[in-house]
């Protein structure tokens, strides 16, 4: 059994069908990249995906091991999120707060383990720096070990490089590669075809044309040919 499952889903609101029998699956150790022209769903189905809106039809399993709990979150930044006023070392152990329940504190193993996780993502010495006065890629590496405070098994990433210069988006990219070769499971979101489909195993297709298969069959088929492409993906 894979990791996720998507079966015979049908997404939307007040009843009414934004996407409709999606199939797909994710297994341990994919990096299943999510892409789709604007309105297509992908925001709808990363909500379904973190159980926060049920589906109109159809359902997603969860097996190997892997649980909803499992997935740490990387969201799209607001512009009121990137101006938030508070410690880059109590951002990144708010992840823990799922786990800890109503308890007003963090133990001193929870501080430890967020500090090793900004290690993780390059940026510890940025533990004692107000978080909005970061740069964009610096704030995006502190989301991301916020995320694996929260969960270590998969990673669900909402358009990670929105607003990053090349360069940012280019350590971020490298950074995600790097937790995917030790084995968390990468779901991401993005319109930045072009590296997404440098490091992916699997693609999702939603929108006009469905496709969800593995990188290679996608750049072979006409949907991927079409929107791999004009995007400058490779050839
Ligand atoms: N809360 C909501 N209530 C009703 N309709 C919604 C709601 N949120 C989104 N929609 C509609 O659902 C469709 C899919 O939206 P969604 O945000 O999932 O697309 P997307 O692929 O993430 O788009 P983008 O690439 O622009 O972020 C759109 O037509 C949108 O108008």
């Amino acid at each position: 059994m894979a990791q996720i499952t998507g079966e015979n889903l049908t997404l939307g609101y007040d009843g009414k069908a934004v996407l409709r029998d999606l199939n797909f699956t994710v297994e341990a150790g994919d990096y299943l990249c999510i892409v789709g022209e604007n309105g297509s769903g992908k925001t709808t189905l990363m909500k379904t995906l973190l159980g926060l809106q049920p589906p109109l039809a159809g359902r997603i399993r969860f097996g190997e091991g892997l649980t909803r709990k499992d997935i740490g979150y990387l969201p799209q930044q607001t512009e009121v999120q990137r101006d938030f006023p508070a410690l880059v070392r109590e951002i990144v152990c708010s992840g823990f707060q799922g786990r800890c329940g109503l308890r007003p504190f963090y133990t001193k193993e929870e501080k430890a383990e967020a500090l090793r996780m900004l290690e993780k993502v390059g940026a510890a010495d940025l533990a004692g720096r107000c978080y909005r006065e970061l740069s964009g890629g610096q704030q995006q590496r502190v989301l991301l070990a916020r995320a694996l405070c929260a969960a270590r098994k998969a990673l669900l990433l909402d358009e990670p490089v929105t607003g990053l210069d090349p360069e940012a988006a280019a350590t971020l990219y490298d950074l995600v590669d790097r937790l995917h070769a030790e084995g968390v499971t990468i779901l991401m979101i993005t319109h930045d075809v072009g590296p997404a489909l440098r490091s992916a195993t699997r693609i999702l297709q939603i929108g006009g044309t469905v496709f969800c298969g593995s990188r290679q069959d996608y750049l072979q088929s006409e949907a991927g040919r079409r929107f791999a492409r004009p995007e400058g993906g490779p050839a």
